[in-house]
């Protein structure tokens, strides 16, 4: 894009530059021999927020819209005028004119080294305040200061952010920080002795400068920022190619400041989370849900009594863990003994659940307790109760409910104080029904039943399951985009939390910036399996309303204008409370 400057006489000037000087002394980029027009007049210059016409200093009179001003924004089509010379911002063009003269210069390249510098920093999502000196460091070399410093401007309040050297107190406070911060404008001081205010002002004196130069930078809300650069005696002053030079390199500055203090609000957002975290944590499970808490206090309520307890719940839910918390909060002395039924042959259960004396079959060398001993005085866990042989069902009935075990080759029962907890992720009743699973069996198991919800009723408890996987990897990655929050959100992970766990695990690993992104996690659905149509309805119904919130920027407001639905439907929608 590009923009033009009509002239009084008719003439359509191309704007090439970031900064183009406007008066009458030949060295000015727009020359205009008008009367009222002093040598340097008038300065129009374009930073992200458009271009802005500003008084090069007292007197010089500059009108925009009839207003006579310090410093305005100009957008095409306004005409204003310096001294009595009547100028047009012309609309801005795809292409320049073949017959009309471009002008500026080639950026040097130095300043393409500093700002490649810049780029992979940003990519790099170095800490702020590295950044931060980094772009210090990059607008003095570029501009051949001897001294540079950055002050952010805040209420009143002023204070150096980085600095190339020391910077006595005075010069932060000097008039011309002032000037920058109040007109937002530019200033370049080519030598500070032609100019007697100047000449006295704090930072030239206690800096022992010759010429200056400073520049607002604005990082997109945040207060306005200033970058004073000044050359000591002995080195020539400043040009404006060298304001031209830092004002293009200030606007990036400015990008990597907005940058950083995103990262900033990232940090203060995972340290947020972090203390959540700890909060919600009962006995290992994380969250903070309306279900995770119902279920947190069910576990206290049971787990000091001696009832058996059926933990059911979608695959990857938790249910170990939930078998784990009762018995730590149990208070029985003895151990958790596992056994996971799904994994092992028939053969091999009733080796090890039951025991074996010596002889009993073919290899059994010696006599062993089986598990149903070694959980004596503590909590046996049977993990996938529904692959259980219907062969040992009978065996295992007995053991339950006359708290005696037989080992294989004996006769003699042995007295066992355990308590059972079982765990699946099957409809027992079905099995019931279909004739392989034993209904006895069932009561005794399902003394009491603890339903582990799935992860997608849990609301916000993935994300905070997801910051303290990343958090455990201790990886570069601290946090998530926004895209990649929502989409966790919106995920139906039908393999749980186990699912979440490794999804997050693996972006961690290959995540190579500070956020982990939407593309890391790979969560494009995959075959989930089939449920009631009710709760595929409002399985559907939350994930379209986050898929909404999603689309609006993360604006549940927005959401709910575009749904149309009123705010508090989508509160019940998301299973929160408004
Ligand atoms: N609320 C939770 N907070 C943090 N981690 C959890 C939570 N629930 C489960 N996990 C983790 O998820 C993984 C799967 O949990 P677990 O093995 O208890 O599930 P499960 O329901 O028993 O699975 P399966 O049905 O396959 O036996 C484990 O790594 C566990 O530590």
């Amino acid at each position: 894009m590009l923009f033009l400057l009509t002239l009084p006489d008719g003439r359509r000037v191309p704007l090439e530059k970031p900064v183009v000087s406007i008066g009458s002394d030949p060295a000015c980029d727009i020359v205009l021999p008008d009367a009222g027009v002093k040598a340097s007049h008038a300065l129009l210059f374009r930073d992200e927020q458009g271009w802005t016409i500003s008084a090069a200093g007292k007197g010089c009179d500059v009108r925009v819209r009839g207003k006579r001003v310090d410093s305005a924004p100009v957008t095409p089509g306004d005409v204003f005028v310096v001294g009595r010379a009547t100028l047009t911002l012309g609309g801005a063009q795809e292409a320049r004119s073949s017959s009309e003269p471009a002008f500026g210069t080639a950026p040097s390249s130095r300043l393409v080294a500093v700002l490649t510098g810049f780029a992979s920093r940003l990519l790099a999502q170095r800490p702020s305040v590295e950044l931060l000196e980094a772009t210090m460091r990059g607008l003095a070399e570029v501009t051949g200061a001897d001294v540079g410093f950055l002050v952010s401007v805040e209420g009143g309040q002023r204070q150096v952010l980085c600095a190339t050297g020391p910077v006595p107190d005075a010069a932060v406070a000097d008039s011309l920080v002032d000037q920058v911060v109040a007109s937002g404008t530019p200033v370049r001081v080519e030598d500070v002795a032609a100019d007697a205010a100047l000449a006295g002002a704090p930072s030239v004196v206690a800096l022992r400068l010759v010429s200056a130069l400073v520049l607002p930078l604005r990082a997109g809300a945040a207060p306005l920022h200033a970058v004073y650069l000044g050359r000591r005696v002995g080195s020539p002053p400043f040009s404006s190619v060298h304001l031209e030079e830092a004002m293009a390199l200030s606007s990036l500055a400015a990008l990597l400041l907005a940058t950083s203090e995103e990262l900033t609000e990232l940090r203060a957002r995972v340290d947020n989370l972090t203390q959540r975290i700890s909060a919600a944590t009962f006995e290992g499970l994380i969250g903070e849900s309306h279900a995770m808490r119902a279920l947190y206090r069910q576990v206290e309520r049971l787990a000091p009594t001696s009832l058996h307890v059926l933990i059911q719940g979608e695959t990857g839910t938790g249910k170990e863990e939930v078998a784990r918390a009762l018995h730590r909060r149990s208070g029985r002395r003895g151990r958790l003994v596992a056994i996971n039924c799904a994994a092992l042959p028939e053969s091999l259960i009733e080796r090890e659940l039951f025991g074996h004396a010596r002889g009993a079959f073919s290899g059994a060398g010696a006599d062993r307790a089986g598990l149903v001993e070694a959980a004596d005085g503590g909590t046996l866990f049977l993990d996938e109760i529904g692959d259980m042989p219907f062969a040992l069902q009978s065996r295992l009935l007995r053991v339950v409910q006359e708290r005696e075990v037989t080992r294989l080759g004996e006769s003699r029962p042995r007295k066992v104080d355990m308590r059972v907890i079982s765990a699946t992720h099957q409809p027992l009743k079905e099995r019931v029904a279909q004739g392989s699973f034993r209904e006895d069996l069932l009561y005794r198991l399902d003394e009491v039943r603890v339903d582990v919800p799935p992860l997608r009723e849990r609301g916000d408890d993935v994300l905070l399951i997801a910051h303290h996987v990343l958090k455990q990897e201790g990886r570069r990655a601290r946090g998530f985009t926004q895209k990649a929050t929502e989409a966790l959100r919106g995920h139906p992970f039908p393999g749980n939390v186990r699912e979440l766990v490794s999804r997050v695990r693996r972006a961690a690993i290959l995540a190579s910036g500070e956020l982990i992104g939407f593309e890391d996690l790979e969560l494009e659905s995959d075959g989930a399996p089939l449920v009631p149509l009710d709760e595929a309805r409002d399985a559907f119904v939350q994930r379209y309303v986050r898929e909404a919130i999603a689309r609006s920027g993360g604006s549940k407001k927005d959401a709910a204008r575009a749904l149309g639905i009123g705010l508090r439907s989508v509160f019940r929608y998301l299973g929160e409370e408004d």
